[in-house]
């Protein structure tokens, strides 16, 4: 698991989203507009070129692999490659869930990126989304992570493109296992259900094991 620490607080946490999630959206928009446009060849060209200078200038300073999940001195997570939530990642929809008394909640625009059957959602997409929520309404009840064991969604019927609600509900506990029930709306009701199976990894005891974990990968670097 690709675990590190940085010493830094949330002033600075906030920093360095500001200084990021504006170019995340940017590239966001500019994935919709490749989809979507309709302009000649020569323009889709000549746009090329002008992105191809751009990624060229990001990767003279890139980190090896994935963005990984780094740690503040509080403890926080910071998984911003994360494919559902990532604040840099243009992939990510994004999801911002959010739990209250152990309901997590999202509510979440999919656009042209996120088609399956024509004007709908891809359902891998709606499994990607379901997957993170029932995650992070796992995890948010103990403060530790609990991964995905089983994951069975059911398709109740074509979710269009736009806006829908995400909802996550443990309804049980045994040990380090979490079962969570959730589904996906939108305009005219439910679309998706999903039933999970989120365990707590058995290294990940408590928080001085996560800690553990932590200084251990950090030590590796
Ligand atoms: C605040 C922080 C926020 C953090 C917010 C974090 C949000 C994360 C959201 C993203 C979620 C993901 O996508 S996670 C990525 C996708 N998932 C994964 O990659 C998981 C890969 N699999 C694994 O790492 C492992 O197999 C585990 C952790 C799932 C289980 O391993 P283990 O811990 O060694 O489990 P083990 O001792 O064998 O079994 C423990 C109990 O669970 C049962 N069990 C074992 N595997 C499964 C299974 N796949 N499905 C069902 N049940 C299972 C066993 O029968 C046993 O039940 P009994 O005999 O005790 O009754």
């Amino acid at each position: 698991m690709d675990f590190r620490f940085e010493d830094i607080g949330p002033a600075e946490v906030k920093r360095r989203i500001s200084a990021v999630e504006p170019l995340t959206e940017s590239v966001r928009d500019l994935v919709d507009a490749v989809i979507r446009t309709e302009v000649d060849d020569t323009a889709l060209d000549d746009a090329r070129r002008q992105i191809d200078d751009i990624v060229a200038r990001l990767r003279t300073e890139e980190k090896p692999g994935g963005f990984g999940v780094p740690f503040t001195r509080d403890l926080v997570g910071m998984p911003w490659g994360n494919a559902a939530t990532g604040v840099r990642n243009a992939i990510a929809p994004p999801l911002r869930p959010v739990t209250h008394a152990g309901v997590s909640t999202a509510e979440v625009t999919l656009g042209a990126a996120y088609e399956g059957p024509g004007g709908h959602v891809h359902g891998g997409v709606l499994a990607l989304l379901l997957d993170q929520l029932v995650g992070e309404c796992a995890s948010s009840g103990t403060s530790m992570p609990h991964f995905t064991g089983t994951l069975t969604v059911r398709y109740v019927r074509p979710t269009k493109l736009g806006q829908v609600s995400l909802r996550a509900e443990v309804t049980g506990t045994q040990d380090r296992k979490a079962f969570v029930s959730g589904e996906i709306h939108d305009s005219e009701g439910v679309t998706a259900e999903v039933e999970a199976i989120m365990i707590r990894p058995k290294e990940f005891a408590g928080r001085d094991e996560v800690m553990a974990a932590i200084a251990e990968a950090t030590a590796r670097d």
